[in-house]
């Protein structure tokens, strides 16, 4: 970008963020992961008010983001709001913190919290960004902090929230889900603001396994991109995955309807239709002919819906879930099928019904007399 063509940020500031109260003065967060997703929500919690401190491993990194404001590895051509702090002391990081997030990629999320865990004190709000998923005993993020900490305020944040739109300020919408009320509000608090809205569910387990799931059918849908295939084969694949994700959650115990909101069905169209996702880029990559190898490493970033494949894959035989388009991306990564030859081969799978989840006749009377007119 030229010095005098304004960043994309910038333009949309200056158009459309400009003169609303912040709603996050005096609330001190710190979010943990210096890639471009812990560095788009620190920023939005400093463009609200918020105290914010980002920590990160690389010194060279942090010193980059207090002194020029930008973190050109993960976020090239952005600037990021001029307050956030960025530091590679844990003990300093944490020391004022009220709210925590955690952005590090689920290889070293576990290890990252508990290099924190010293510096940790109940009370604090504990919040999973990560959309990936430990092999160990198929754990989420949340339930790491959960299990590392013992705390009581846990949640996740999930949506379809790319981090170089944020960094732009594009309207966005994202989904606080924890069965703590107080973890919902102050949350709400934090990065709600005219650009950012964050919606609320008690559904932890659903949202935050949308996250993760979404991203298996991101690597195909990229993947189909790459191959040719167009619109209607785009919108099947989304349809038929969001059956599949919901299908499994509901399995595993989370609720249906989840996966018809921004951290569901809202989360897999952005990363279905965006090469800004890195999912979808594997994919791509893939179906232009590379080795799984070749198209991570060309990524050179986190792309978690590899290893989620295989796990799902794993969990699902495990429990006799049917689920033929991660059983078919796992033949793609891990066996060398071709893909062309495997999505030949899911059309001729079982046609079995359209939405699984149709309401019940009292279900659809119970939730009339829940709205407020009844109507
Ligand atoms: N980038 C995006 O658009 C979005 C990403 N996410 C989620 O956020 C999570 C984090 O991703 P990004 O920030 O996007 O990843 P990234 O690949 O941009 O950056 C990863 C960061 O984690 C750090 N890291 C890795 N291992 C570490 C360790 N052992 N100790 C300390 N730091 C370590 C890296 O140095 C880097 O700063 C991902 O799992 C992803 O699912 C969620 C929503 C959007
Ligand atoms: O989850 C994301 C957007 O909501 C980002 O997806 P990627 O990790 O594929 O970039």
């Amino acid at each position: 970008m030229s010095a005098t063509t304004p960043s994309p940020r910038r333009a949309i500031r200056d158009r459309e963020v400009s003169e609303t109260t912040p709603q996050a003065v005096g609330l001190n967060v710190c979010v943990l992961g210096g890639g471009s997703f812990g560095t788009a929500i620190a920023s939005i919690a400093a463009d609200n008010g918020a105290s914010v401190t980002q920590w990160m491993r690389d010194a060279s990194q942090a010193e980059e983001v207090n002194t020029r404001h930008r973190n050109s590895g993960y976020l090239p051509g952005f600037e990021i709001n001029a307050s956030v702090r960025a530091t590679t002391d844990m003990a300093d990081a944490l020391a004022e913190a009220e709210l925590v997030c955690v952005a590090i990629p689920s290889k070293a999320f576990r290890t990252v919290v508990r290099q924190a865990r010293a510096h940790l004190r109940e009370g604090q709000i504990l919040v999973a960004t990560t959309k990936g998923i430990e092999s160990e005993g198929f754990t989420l993020m949340s339930e790491v902090l959960e299990q590392e900490t013992g705390f009581t305020h846990i949640g996740v944040l999930s949506g379809p929230n790319l981090a170089a739109e944020i960094a732009q300020r594009q309207l966005t919408a994202t989904v606080i889900a924890s069965d703590d009320a107080y973890t919902r509000a102050r949350v709400q608090t934090a990065f709600g603001c005219d650009y950012f809205r964050v919606y609320a569910s008690n559904d932890r387990y659903g949202v935050e396994l949308g996250g993760a799931l979404k991203n298996i059918y991101a690597i195909a849908a990229g993947m189909a991109a790459a191959l040719g295939m167009g619109e209607n084969t785009r919108a099947m694949l989304m349809t038929r995955a969001l059956a599949e994700m919901s299908r499994f959650a509901v399995a595993k115990g989370a609720n249906p309807m989840t996966f018809l909101g921004l951290a569901g069905v809202g989360d897999l169209i952005v990363t279905c239709s965006s090469p800004l996702s890195r999912n979808y880029r594997v994919g791509y990559a893939l179906g232009e002919g590379r080795t799984l190898d070749q198209a991570v490493e060309v990524l050179g970033q986190v792309a978690e819906g590899v290893n989620t494949v295989r796990l799902v894959q794993d969990e699902s035989e495990r429990l006799g879930i049917y689920m033929p388009l991660v059983s078919g991306m796992a033949k793609v990564l891990f066996e060398n099928v071709d893909p062309h030859h495997m999505a030949r081969a899911l059309m001729g799978g079982e046609q079995s019904s359209d939405v699984e989840f149709v309401l019940s006749r009292e279900s659809v009377q119970q939730a009339r007399q829940l709205e407020p007119d009844g109507s």
